[in-house]
């Protein structure tokens, strides 16, 4: 299967150079077409910034200084602003986790669907009245019609990310990227919304990119995920591999760590094979006299990541970032 989206080697710097902070390290990741990826890690590791560097969207001061980053044939990384522009919003749809803060509060819904077509499609914003309609039916609003008449603070937070995701699919981009797109939403909201996401690329053919540090979330609705850990993505494959044998010890802690998501909970309960819940030693650890972390519950700072069942290494974050073996 040929890729959508082919992050290689990324490396992304921000502040003044003299002084330059690292912030992803040598990422590389695919997304094949028609295929959901996860990008999982704790909050700060960086999954944000490789997204956004990589679509031309990361803030003032953060800048790519290596790597290549190729949407749907098209390289990314030293793109002049029109390829830039032509592909966000056209190749690829983004959705946030605060739809509040993405949508305009002073417009209707409908108008701001209808925006995003005039913006890649031209014409009129009522000429685009019917596929506005269509895009809110599809995300699973109901009453489309009175709806697409709503301010965003009328809608419920469900409602809003649906509208947020349906601007996002609005021009059949290639690739979705959704930035913990659930995170907002209580429990039962989360499910739906997925749901829709699932719905969105699945029945489409549509790649799309999942940030989350949600292990539960990936195992819902991903086929392959990638693991980030201080700006380097550490281990990357198909779901149900990297969840009954994860290969990084990392890897491991992330996944003794509880998801949130119930229904991916119980997915992940029925894998054969995953690491030990947290808070206990794993059995046969050669460091648990020495080491005063336990799996996935550390109070130290900077945290041991994992010791698990079947390693008998612990790991904390060294110079610069990288994992370096506490022994
Ligand atoms: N504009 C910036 N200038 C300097 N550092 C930044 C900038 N943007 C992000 N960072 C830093 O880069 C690191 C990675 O941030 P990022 O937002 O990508 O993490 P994340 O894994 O997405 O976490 P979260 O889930 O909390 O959003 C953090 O240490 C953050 O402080």
């Amino acid at each position: 299967m040929s890729d959508t989206l082919t992050i290689s080697d990324l490396y992304v710097e921000a502040g003044p150079t003299a002084q330059a902070k690292v912030l992803v390290r040598g990422a590389s990741l695919r997304v094949p077409a028609g295929s959901v990826v996860g990008l999982v890690g704790e909050s700060g590791s960086g999954k944000t910034v490789t997204c956004m560097s990589a679509l031309g969207l990361a803030g003032s001061g953060v800048r790519i200084t290596g790597g290549s980053v190729r949407l749907a044939g098209t390289e990314l990384v030293g793109a002049d602003a029109a390829t830039l522009n032509r592909v966000r919003g056209g190749v690829v749809g983004t959705v946030f986790q605060d739809p509040l803060s993405s949508l305009n509060p002073l417009q209707r819904v409908g108008a701001q669907i209808a925006e995003a077509l005039v913006l890649h499609r031209g014409g009129r914003p009522r000429q685009h009245r019917a596929r506005v309609v269509e895009l809110l039916a599809s995300v699973g609003v109901p009453g489309p019609e009175q709806r697409m008449r709503a301010y965003p603070h009328e809608l419920s937070g469900g409602l809003r990310q649906r509208v947020a995701i349906a601007i996002a699919l609005a021009n059949d981009p290639a690739l979705l990227v959704a930035d913990e797109p659930t995170t907002a939403l209580d429990v039962t909201v989360q499910a739906q919304v997925l749901d829709v996401i699932r719905k969105a690329t699945r029945t489409e053919q549509r790649a799309a990119l999942i940030v989350t540090h949600d292990f539960g979330l990936v195992a819902e609705v991903a086929d392959r995920v990638a693991v980030m850990y201080a700006g380097q993505i550490v281990e990357e494959g198909p779901v149900q591999e990297i969840f009954t044998h994860p290969q990084h010890p990392y890897t491991r802690g992330l996944l003794a760590s509880r998801p949130t998501l119930a229904t991916g909970r119980r997915r992940l309960a029925a894998m054969p094979g995953r690491p030990p819940v947290p808070g206990q030693w794993p059995a046969g650890c050669a460091f648990a006299e020495r080491c005063p972390h336990v799996v996935g519950a550390c109070a130290q700072a900077p945290p041991i990541t994992a010791s698990t069942e079947g390693w008998s290494r612990c790991w904390r974050p060294g110079v610069g970032g990288a994992l370096e073996e506490v022994r």
